[in-house]
């Protein structure tokens, strides 16, 4: 699915994370294991009842015909059930997002000496469905009784009917009993179904959200068109008139009427105050979002009428809090390029500024970063990412404050060895540090998704009223 699903209240990490484990697991329960028993019960049920029509046909009808008190019970039990599991399931959701969220973002709990909070909202999130399931489970009790009270109805019509045969000599007592006993051993099997009924409906009220995500349709699809006519882009980049908002806030119009052009091979900044729409830029340059507007043109040709895999595998996005994957640095740098060689990872990993680092760790290439990289610095995963990208060769470089976290000196390396790389790169950066954008052929000042101000950094500069004068020299203060 697109990025903007995953935004979706409804989809959150939680939210899938309870979907993919558990509610897979009970559906997988219900498919191995219950079925079996759903259908020997109802064999059991079947042999008993020709069995005892053998033995007493009369019997054996009046046995037929007490079958609706059992299944009416089960139907009833049934109905019951399944606004039951709903909820419950439901409270079980919102209590994993809330765990999930909470040991993913565990520092900022400790910080903040939330923990008791956490808790006291985890209690909060179960009273309403557990007031609920309260309610429900004396309901349910009330609706089981009724079922048990029919099932005995139903023995003491059999029983007595029993009685009546014999005493009109129309079966023997063995008989009579005989076929009594097989009637009283299929009533188990009965039970058993009705157990069952609750497990198979909560199972039922799981399917349908989960096919519903295994149905959906992505609504950007990234491999049409499958063919593909060219080897590589050059990296010619046009936004014309381009309006865009986030699918989660329509109402909020983030870009508009934005028009820019990036030559290929040449360096382009986006600088502006926080909220302006710089990142927005890039989202939409990895297709991550569809815009409302407009077009985006690569090369000349509409960005829709690429293959998203073929054209992102040319793009390479470092973002502004970079996400390292649980595994070695090398197994971080290779990240969606395994095949490469050894040699061309420490090339990338040296143009990133981050080789000497590694090659000073004891285990060097090998050693683990930690879940989401928790276990190196800041600084350093930025520069594990950016060498994660230069391993991919792309065409176009998005930075987003990818070296916000880095020392001046350092950045400036990791910059001097991309404008002297040997393969032609397109740049977009993103950066709040002005000293980062002086060297890019066109800086682009934007303000509430507009353009404001464009030019090289002399132009701009000359324009002492301009925002990126007064922004640079109030940085430079
Ligand atoms: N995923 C999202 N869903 C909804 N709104 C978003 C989303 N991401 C950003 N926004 C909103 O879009 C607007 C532009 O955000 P954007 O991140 O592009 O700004 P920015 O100029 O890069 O800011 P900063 O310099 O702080 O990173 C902001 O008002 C922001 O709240």
């Amino acid at each position: 699915n697109e990025v903007a699903w995953f935004e979706q209240p409804e989809n959150g990490v939680g939210l899938l994370a309870t979907r993919i484990v558990s509610d897979t697991c009970v559906i997988k329960t219900i498919i191995s294991d219950r079925m079996s028993v759903i259908v020997q019960c109802i064999s059991s049920i079947l042999i008993a009842t020709t069995v005892s029509m053998i033995v007493n046909w009369r019997m054996g009808l009046v046995a037929w015909a007490l079958m609706p008190c059992h299944f009416i019970g089960g139907l009833i039990q049934s109905k019951s059930a399944k606004g039951f599991s709903g909820d419950s399931a439901l409270a079980h959701q919102q209590l994993a997002v809330l765990a999930s969220e909470s040991a993913s973002n565990i520092r900022t709990v400790a910080a903040f000496v939330h923990e008791e909070q956490m808790i006291t909202k985890a209690k909060l999130s179960l009273e309403e469905p557990t007031r609920i399931g309260r309610l429900q489970s004396i309901k349910y009790g009330m609706i089981q009784g009724t079922s048990l009270f029919l099932w005995n109805v139903a023995h003491a019509v059999a029983l007595w009917y029993t009685t009546i045969l014999v005493d009109k000599n129309q079966s023997s007592f063995e008989d009579g009993i005989r076929s009594y006993q097989i009637f009283s051993l299929t009533v188990p099997s009965i039970t058993e179904l009705w157990t069952l009924i609750p497990t198979v409906v909560s199972a039922i009220s799981i399917l349908k959200p989960a096919f519903d995500i295994l149905d959906r349709e992505t609504r950007i699809v990234p491999d049409v068109p499958d063919e593909v006519n060219c080897e590589r882009i050059l990296g010619g980049i046009e936004f014309e008139g381009i309006r865009f908002s986030y699918p989660s806030r329509p109402q909020a119009v983030v870009l508009d009427s934005f028009v820019l052009t990036v030559k290929a091979g040449s360096s382009v900044a986006l600088v502006g105050p926080s909220g302006a729409g710089k990142s927005s830029v890039l989202a939409l340059l990895m297709r991550f979002y569809d815009p409302a507007q407009g077009r985006i043109l690569i090369d000349r040709k509409d960005m829709r009428e690429y293959n998203l895999r073929w054209l992102r595998q040319q793009i390479g996005f470092v973002q502004q809090e970079p996400l390292l994957f649980s595994s070695t640095i090398r197994e971080n740098i290779r990240y969606g390029n395994e095949g490469a060689s050894e040699a061309e990872t420490v090339e990338a990993a040296t143009e990133a500024n981050i080789h000497e680092f590694i090659s000073s760790l004891p285990d060097g290439y090998d050693t683990m970063v930690g879940e989401k990289g928790c276990q190196v610095s800041g600084g350093q995963k930025q520069r594990i990412a950016i060498a994660r990208t230069l391993l991919k060769r792309p065409v176009i470089l998005l930075l987003d404050e990818a070296t916000s976290a880095l020392d001046a000196e350092t950045e400036r390396a990791i910059v001097r060895a991309l404008g002297s790389s040997k393969w032609r790169i397109t740049r977009v950066t993103v950066a709040h540090r002005l000293s980062t954008v002086i060297s890019s052929d066109i800086i682009v000042v934007m303000e509430k998704g507009k353009v404001v101000e464009m030019g090289s950094h002399s132009t701009l500069i000359g324009e002492a009223d301009g925002v990126y004068s007064k922004l640079f020299h109030l940085q430079n203060q």
